[in-house]
C-alpha cells in the first residue's frame, strides 16, 4: 500500500574522481568524473522508507542540476505519494510543464535530468513501499495502470494509447516463463570497460583478456579521435576477441556526418555490429543518412544516451534513422517516459540496448531492460544491455553480473541507494576525497 506525504527532499553533489585513471574517457568527453545528482526523499508516513533517486552527471555539471533540483522541489514536497502515483501521468505533466522552468526546457538538459533524477526517487519509494524490485511492479502492473504512467503527449500520432495497450496485452503472453528465464540466467550484456579512449594499448589488452576469461562475447571500444589509433586499436581487439564475438563502436558524437560515413568505412574490416552516437544527438535526419550509407557495410548505428526525451527517439524511429535504440535511465523523465520509448521501439521492431555505465545507470536501467524483456519486447535477439565495471561498491544494493548477464534484483525499491558513507565521502567540494585532492592541486 502507498502511504505518506513528502515531508523532505535533499540533493547532494556527489562525484568520483575517475578522470584520474582515463576511467569512462571518450572521445568527446577525455575528464569524466563520474558523478551524480542524488536526491533523497522522505515522508511522514511511520514506514521510515525513503526515496532514493539519481541522475547521471560528468564533474561540475552536477551543480547545474543540483541547483534544478532544488528549483523543483516546491511540486513535490506535501504531495501525497498515493496521489502522485495515482495520476502519475498529471504528476509527470506537472513536473515537466512548469510555466517558468519549462522555458528553460521543455524535457530536455538540466531540467529534465534534475526531473528524472526526482522521479526516479519517487519510483524507489514506491517499489520499496510495495516490497518489490522495480522491475517486478512494473511486471505485476496491470496494463490501465501502468499506461496511467505515461505521458503520451506528442507521440500520440505515432503510438496510441489504445495501441500501447495491444501491446502490454500481448506481451502477457508466456511472461511467467519469460520471468522464470531471467531469474534462472539473467539479461545477456556487454562490457566498455576494456576500451576507453584514454587506455594505453597495454591496459587494453590486460582488461580484455581478464575480460574473455571472465565470459564476456561481446566488446565495446571508442573510437573517433584519431583514425590511425582506432585501426590500430580496434585490430588489436578484434585479433584477441577473434572473429565470431560480437564488436561494438562509439565516437561520442565527434563527427560530422560525411566524416561519420568515411571514417566507419575504414573501420568496417572490423565488423562491428554499431557506430554509435556518431554525429549530434539532435541530428535525427544526419543519423538517418548514415544509417543508410552503412547499411552495405553490415554496420548498424545505436543511439540514445543524450536523446533528450521521446519526442526525440519518435522522430529517430520514424526517421529509420537509427538500428539499435539506447534508453538511459536518468536522460529521460525517469521510468514514465522510459515506458513510452520502450513501447514506441517495440511498435517499430527497433532492438533496445540500454545505455549503462556511469555511476549508478547499470543498476537502474536492469530494471528497465527486464521488464522489457518480460513484458513488451519478448525477445533477446540483437538485445544487450551494456556494463561497465565501475563504482558498484557505493551502492547499497549493486549489480549482480553472472556469465555476462544481469540477475535480476531482488531488493525493493529501483536499486538507487548509496551508502551513507560513499556519499559523505564523496561529496563534493566538502568530502573527504575531494578536500585532499582539492588541497593537492593548490599545492603543486
Ligand atoms: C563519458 C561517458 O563515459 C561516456 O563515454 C559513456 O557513457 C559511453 O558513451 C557509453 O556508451 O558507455
Ligand atoms: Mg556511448
Amino acid at each position: 500500500m502507498v502511504r505518506g506525504r513528502i515531508s523532505r527532499l535533499s540533493v547532494y553533489d556527489v562525484r568520483f574522481p575517475t578522470s584520474l585513471g582515463g576511467h569512462g574517457s571518450d572521445a568527446m568527453h577525455t575528464d569524466p568524473d563520474y558523478s551524480a545528482a542524488y536526491v533523497i526523499i522522505e515522508t511522514d508516513a511511520e514506514d521510515g522508507h525513503k526515496g532514493y533517486g539519481i541522475t547521471f552527471t560528468l564533474g561540475k555539471g552536477t551543480e547545474v542540476v543540483v541547483c534544478a533540483v532544488n528549483a523543483l522541489a516546491h511540486l513535490i514536497l506535501n504531495k501525497d505519494l498515493r496521489d502522485i502515483v495515482s495520476d502519475f501521468r498529471g504528476f509527470y505533466r506537472q513536473l515537466t510543464s512548469d510555466g517558468q522552468l519549462r522555458w528553460i526546457g521543455p524535457e530536455k538538459g538540466v531540467v529534465h535530468l534534475a526531473t528524472a533524477a526526482v522521479l526516479n526517487a519517487l519510483w524507489d519509494l514506491w517499489a520499496k513501499q510495495e516490497g518489490k524490485p522495480l522491475w517486478k511492479l512494473l511486471v505485476d502492473m496491470d496494463p490501465k495502470t501502468l499506461l496511467s504512467c505515461i505521458d503520451f503527449r506528442y507521440i500520440s500520432d505515432t503510438l496510441t494509447e489504445e495501441e500501447a495497450y495491444e501491446i502490454l496485452q500481448k506481451g502477457r503472453v508466456g511472461n511467467r516463463e519469460r520471468e522464470a528465464q531471467m531469474l534462472a540466467h539473467g539479461y545477456p550484456a556487454y562490457t566498455t570497460s576494456c576500451a576507453w579512449l584514454g587506455y594505453s594499448d597495454n591496459t587494453l589488452k590486460q582488461l580484455c583478456s581478464e575480460a574473455l576469461k571472465d565470459g564476456w562475447t561481446r566488446f565495446k571500444v571508442k573510437v573517433g579521435a584519431d583514425l590511425q589509433d582506432d585501426i590500430r586499436r580496434c585490430r588489436l581487439i578484434r585479433d584477441m576477441i577473434g572473429p565470431d564475438k560480437t564488436l561494438m563502436m562509439d565516437a561520442n558524437q565527434r563527427w560530422d556526418v560525411p566524416e561519420a560515413v568515411e571514417w566507419m568505412s575504414k573501420l568496417a574490416e572490423f565488423k562491428p555490429l554499431w557506430i554509435e552516437e556518431p554525429t549530434s544527438p539532435d541530428d535525427i535526419l544526419g543519423h538517418a543518412t548514415i544509417s543508410k550509407a552503412l547499411a552495405p557495410l553490415g554496420i548498424g548505428v545505436a543511439t540514445g544516451e543524450q536523446c533528450h526525451n521521446r519526442v526525440i527517439f519518435k522522430q529517430l524511429l520514424q526517421a529509420s534513422a537509427l538500428q539499435f535504440l539506447q534508453i538511459d535511465s536518468c536522460r529521460l523523465g525517469s521510468v514514465n517516459e522510459n515506458l513510452s520509448v520502450l513501447l514506441m521501439a517495440q511498435k517499430f521492431g527497433i532492438p533496445v540496448c540500454p545505455h549503462a555505465g556511469g555511476v549508478g545507470l547499470c543498476e537502474l536501467v536492469q530494471h528497465l531492460i527486464i521488464f522489457d524483456y518480460i513484458s513488451v519486447s519478448a525477445s533477446l535477439e540483437n538485445r544487450m544491455c551494456e556494463y561497465v565495471d565501475h563504482l558498484h561498491e557505493h551502492f547499497k544494493y549493486p549489480v549482480i553480473i553472472k556469465k555476462a548477464s544481469y540477475m535480476p534484483p531482488k531488493d525493493p525499491g529501483y536499486s538507487t541507494e548509496m551508502k551513507e558513507e560513499s556519499v559523505k565521502k564523496h561529496q563534493f567540494p566538502d568530502g573527504k576525497v575531494w578536500k585532499k585532492l582539492l588541497a593537492g592541486q593548490e599545492n603543486c
